[in-house]
């Protein structure tokens, strides 16, 4: 059976002082069936990477150049966060695709830079409010996965991550039949492009508002495989909540 993955996204928050989170979490029980993955910002990478000490806690980036080198002032590429120890990297998270105006197309060049460098590439995808309401969840997030995921993915290069840009750090949530709906459907599509094998054997993430209290019930939902988590990362206790709902799930 697939392993589960736990991910954290710290975005733009945290210095030094936050790797005590990351040292809480590293003494934690191992888990029996759950990936843990926690992606703080690129300048505390290498400390995050000493901090999880030799414990199963894997670190990732939240981004990263599709160039190896070059003139790219303040861009970093997969080759150095592979370098500071990263095994993974979020790619076209909402807020990536919003702030800087990545298309489908970038996300995709950048998820075959991921791949060069040896990373697994968490590609995010989800629809907005707007989208939503009228009723094109389906077409938006079935582009959004056709064009952003190079072809030749597999269950270890490639982790889709489901995030309604109207669920993420507002406290709302899907409905479960509506995640299972996307969740479904985008386990379908991956099917009938890389095989019913490859296919079901890639992560399928849930994230917007993951908590605590929420966490059960999310995971309880067919072809969710695990969530990419915000806010409550940031706190080990409440990360560690949602990463033993997983592994218990
Ligand atoms: O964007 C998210 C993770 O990438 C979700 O953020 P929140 O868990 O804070 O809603």
């Amino acid at each position: 059976m697939q392993r589960k993955l736990a991910a954290g996204n710290w975005k733009m928050n945290g210095l030094g002082s936050s790797l005590a989170e990351v040292s809480q979490l590293s003494t934690a029980q191992p888990t029996k069936h759950t990936d843990i993955l926690i992606c703080p910002p690129a300048t505390l990478l290498s400390r995050a990477g000493d901090a999880v000490n030799d414990s199963q806690i894997m670190i990732g980036g939240q981004d990263c150049h599709s160039q190896t080198t070059g003139a790219h002032t303040g861009d970093i590429s997969a080759e150095m966060l592979a370098d500071a120890g990263a095994t993974a990297v979020i790619l076209g998270h909402s807020e990536r695709r919003e702030d800087h105006a990545e298309s489908n197309a970038n996300v995709c060049e950048k998820t075959r830079a991921a791949w060069a460098a040896g990373l697994t590439a968490i590609v995010c995808l989800g629809e907005s409010l707007a989208q939503r309401e009228d009723g094109s969840t389906l077409t938006v997030v079935g582009e959004q996965l056709a064009e952003s995921v190079p072809d030749h993915a597999t269950a270890d290069t490639l982790v889709v991550a489901y995030e309604p840009i109207w669920a993420i750090g507002t406290g709302k949530v899907p409905t479960l039949e509506q995640i299972g709906e996307v969740h479904d459907f985008m386990r379908a599509q991956l099917c009938t492009r890389f095989g019913t094998e490859v296919g079901a054997a890639i992560r399928l993430l849930y994230g917007g508002s993951v908590k605590p209290t929420n966490a059960p019930e999310i995971f309880g939902v067919p072809n969710v495989d695990g969530a990419l988590v915000g806010g409550a990362s940031l706190k080990a206790s409440d990360f560690q909540a949602i990463i033993d709902a997983l592994d218990a799930a």
